[in-house]
C-alpha cells in the first residue's frame, strides 16, 4: 500500500492537492499490488473528446493497425503496450471484460494479459466469447494462456509448485522429422534455452483439443501452445518484462508476422495526432490553463499545448519560495524565450514561507504547501480568465492541462472495469465547482522515458528534457525541521554546488536524482583556527529506473572530497557534509 505521506489528504482536502504532491512512485507502488491496470485511461480521454466538440477526431485505433491488450490485472500489462510502441505498433489496453461489440473498430490482434486470479475460481474474470469469433490472432500471456486453455477445455489447475523467476525455454519443432521440423512462427529467431521469466502458480493439466505444444521449460510442459489451424497462441512466460531478454522478438513475431500489423506508429505521429486532437477538443476560441513547474512532464505537456493552440494556453508557475536557486527565473526564460510558452510566474514565496514558519512535521509541511498551491493557482486562474474574457478574440477558459503520465494513472482504475471510479488524486473532480474546468492530459498514455523522447521531438532543450525530477513541495521536504528563508538559502547553495560538480564530472545522466538536504543539527568544526558550531548538509544521489526502489550512487572518494570542500568553504552556516548511503527501501529518495 502507498505510504501515508503520499496520500496526506483528509477527506476535505481538495484533490488537486495530490496532483501537486504526486510522486511517481506512489503510483508504481500500487502498480505492484494486484490492481487491474487499465484502460479507462484511454477510454476516459476519448470520451472527453467526443463529448465536447461533437466532431469526432479520428482516434489512433482507426488510423493505425492496433493490437488490443485485454487486461486481466497483471502488474505488467502496461508493459505490453509499451513494448509494442517500441516496435512502432500502436496498441491500446482495455479491461478484460470489454465487449467487442461495443468497439467501433477492429483490432489487428488481441493479447490477453496475465492476472492475479486463477481461471478456475468462481469469480475469475473471463473474456467476451466474441474474442474467439472475430477471426483475429490471439496471444495469451500467463493467465491469458490459461484463459484460452480454460475456454477450450477447462484444463487448468493449481500446480504443486509455484514458479517465479527465470527458466530456460526449449522450443519444440513440428512437421517433417527428416528436415528437423520447423519452429512455430511465434518463436522465429528465438533459440533453444533462451531465458524467460515466469510468475505463476497454476498450470495446464493437458493441452486443449486442437492445440500443440510449441515450447516447454523444465517446470512447464506447456510453456507455449498454438492452435493447429487458428492463430491462437499461449505462452506461460512474460515476454513483456526485461527479464525475458528476447521477449520483444516474441511480441514482434506475434504482432508483425502473425497479425500483420504495420509498424508505422511513431512519436512524431503521436505529436501530430495529439496536436490535432487538442485543436478539435478546444475549438477555435477555447482557452486552456495549466500548472507548469519547469519539470519534464509539465513542460512537455505545455509545449504540446503551445503548438496546438498558441497563446490561448496559459501556463502558471507558482514560486512557492522552496524552488531551487533561481529556478523561477530560469524556467521563465526557457519557457518564454526558448519555447514561446505564455508563462505567468506568480511570486507567492512570502505567502508560503510565512505559512511554513514553525512547521516541522513533514506531513504538515506537505499539506500546507499543497493547499496553498491550490489557493494561489485558483486565484491566478480566475484573474487570467477575467482578462481573457475581456479580450474579444478569446473564449472562456474551459480546460485545465495536466502532465499526468501513465504510471500516475494506473492505480486510478479499479479492477472492476469501466464502471470503476477514478481515484480522486488523478482527476480534478475535487477542484471547486466554480472553476468548472475540464481536464486535458496529453501524456497519460506515456512513460517518463517516452515523454523525454517526445520532449526532444518537440525541440525542448536536452538539459531540460533530462532534468532530474523535482517534487512539488520542493526544498521544504529537503530541509529537515523548520523551513526558514535562511535554511532555504543554505540548502539551495549547497544543492547548486553538488549539481554543478555532478554535471562537471559527467555523471548527471547516470544519476536518476540528486540533491543536497539540510539537517537540523549542529556539529562542531574548526575553520580558520576558530571553533564553529554549524549545520550539516546531507548529500543524496540515487540510481533508479522506477523511483520505487533506488540505490545510492557510488561516487568515488575524490569526487565527494571535492564537493564537501566546496560546500564547507562556500556555503555560510555549514561545517560538515555527509553522504546518505541508504537505499530505498528502507529509506526513501526524499528526506521527508
Ligand atoms: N511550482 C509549481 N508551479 C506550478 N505547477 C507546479 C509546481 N510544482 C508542481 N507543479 C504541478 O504539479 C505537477 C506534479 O509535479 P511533478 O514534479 O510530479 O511533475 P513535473 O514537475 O512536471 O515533472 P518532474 O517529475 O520532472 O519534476 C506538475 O506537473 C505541475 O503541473
Ligand atoms: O511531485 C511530487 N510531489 C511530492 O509530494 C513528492 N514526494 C516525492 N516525490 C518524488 O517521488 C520520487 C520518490 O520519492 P520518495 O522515495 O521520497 O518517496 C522522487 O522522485 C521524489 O522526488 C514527489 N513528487
Ligand atoms: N502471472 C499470471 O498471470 C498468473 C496467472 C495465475 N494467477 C497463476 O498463478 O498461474
Ligand atoms: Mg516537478
Amino acid at each position: 500500500m502507498p505510504r501515508q505521506n503520499f496520500c496526506p489528504l483528509d477527506s476535505h482536502a481538495p484533490d488537486f492537492f495530490l496532483i501537486f504532491l504526486r510522486p511517481l512512485h506512489f503510483s508504481l507502488l500500487l502498480l505492484q499490488s494486484n490492481f487491474f491496470i487499465s484502460p479507462l485511461i484511454l477510454w476516459t480521454f476519448h470520451s472527453i473528446t467526443m463529448a465536447t466538440d461533437g466532431s469526432d477526431p479520428i482516434p489512433p485505433h482507426k488510423t493505425f493497425d492496433t493490437i488490443l491488450v485485454l487486461d486481466f490485472g497483471s502488474q505488467y500489462s502496461h508493459l505490453i503496450t509499451r513494448r509494442l510502441r517500441e516496435l512502432n505498433i500502436y496498441s491500446e489496453m482495455l479491461p478484460c471484460t470489454q465487449k467487442l461489440a461495443d468497439l467501433d473498430w477492429t483490432p489487428k490482434g488481441i493479447i490477453l494479459s496475465g492476472g492475479p486470479y486463477s481461471v478456475y475460481w468462481d469469480d475469475a474474470p473471463h473474456v467476451d466469447q466474441a474474442v474467439f469469433e472475430i477471426g483475429v490472432p490471439i496471444l495469451g500471456i500467463c493467465y491469458g494462456l490459461q484463459e484460452i486453455a480454460w475456454n477450450f477445455g477447462k484444463n487448468v489447475l493449481a500446480g504443486e509448485k509455484r514458479e517465479y523467476g527465470h527458466a530456460a525455454l526449449k522450443i519444440e519443432r513440428h512437421g517433417d522429422g527428416e528436415t528437423g521440423g520447423h519452429v512455430d512462427k511465434l518463436f522465429a529467431e528465438i533459440e533453444d534455452d533462451t531465458e524467460v521469466w515466469m510468475s505463476h502458480g497454476d498450470k495446464l493439466s493437458h493441452l486443449p483439443e486442437d492445440f500443440i505444444t510449441i515450447a516447454t521449460t523444465k517446470n512447464a510442459p506447456f510453456a507455449g501452445m498454438a492452435h493447429k489451424s487458428k492463430k491462437y497462441y499461449g505462452i506461460q512466460f512474460h515476454p513483456e518484462v526485461t527479464h525475458t531478454p528476447k521477449g520483444k522478438i516474441v511480441l514482434k513475431n506475434f504482432a508483425v508476422d502473425i497479425c500483420q500489423a504495420r509498424t508505422d506508429w511513431t512519436m512524431g505521429k503521436f505529436v501530430d495526432q495529439e496536436i490535432e486532437r487538442i485543436r478539435k477538443l478546444v475549438g477555435d476560441k477555447g482557452q486552456v490553463i495549466g500548472a507548469v513547474s519547469g519539470g519534464v512532464d509539465s513542460t512537455v505537456a505545455a509545449k504540446l499545448m503551445k503548438e496546438a493552440i498558441g497563446d490561448r494556453f496559459h501556463a502558471v508557475l507558482v514560486d512557492n519560495g522552496v524552488l531551487r536557486q533561481d529556478e523561477a527565473k530560469q524556467v521563465k526564460e526557457t519557457l518564454t524565450a526558448g519555447l514561446g510558452i505564455n508563462l505567468t510566474v506568480i511570486d507567492a514565496s512570502k505567502r508560503f514561507l510565512d505559512g511554513l514558519k514553525g512547521v516541522t512535521e513533514p506531513e504538515k509541511k506537505r499539506k500546507f504547501i499543497g493547499n496553498t498551491f491550490i489557493e494561489v493557482f485558483q486565484e491566478t486562474a480566475k484573474q487570467i480568465a477575467a482578462e481573457a474574457h475581456g479580450s474579444s478574440a478569446a473564449g472562456e477558459i474551459e480546460w485545465l492541462l495536466q502532465g499526468t503520465l501513465y504510471p500516475d494513472v494506473i492505480e486510478s482504475i479499479s479492477f472492476k472495469g469501466p464502471s470503476a471510479t477514478i481515484k480522486t488524486h488523478h482527476n480534478v473532480g475535487g477542484l471547486p465547482k466554480d472553476m468548472n474546468l475540464k481536464l486535458i492530459e496529453p501524456l497519460r498514455e506515456l512513460f517518463k522515458d517516452e515523454v523525454r523522447e517526445l520532449g526532444k521531438n518537440l525541440g525542448i532543450p536536452e538539459d531540460l528534457v533530462w532534468r532530474h525530477p523535482f517534487p512539488g513541495p520542493g526544498i521544504a521536504i529537503r530541509i529537515l525541521g523548520e523551513v526558514t528563508p535562511e535554511q532555504v538559502r543554505i540548502a539551495r547553495e549547497a544543492d547548486v554546488i553538488f549539481i554543478e560538480e555532478i554535471k562537471a564530472a559527467g555523471l548527471y545522466r547516470q544519476i536518476s536524482q540528486a540533491f543536497a538536504a539540510l539537517l537540523p543539527v549542529k556539529a562542531v568544526g574548526v575553520m580558520g583556527d576558530k571553533r564553529v558550531h554549524e549545520q550539516m548538509i546531507a548529500l543524496r544521489a540515487v540510481e533508479t529506473t522506477d523511483f520505487m526502489t533506488a540505490d545510492w550512487f557510488p561516487f568515488d572518494g575524490a569526487f565527494l572530497k571535492k564537493v564537501s570542500r566546496r560546500i564547507v568553504n562556500e556555503v555560510d552556516g555549514v561545517c560538515r557534509v555527509v553522504y546518505d548511503i541508504t537505499s530505498k527501501p528502507p529509506g526513501t529518495i526524499e528526506m521527508e
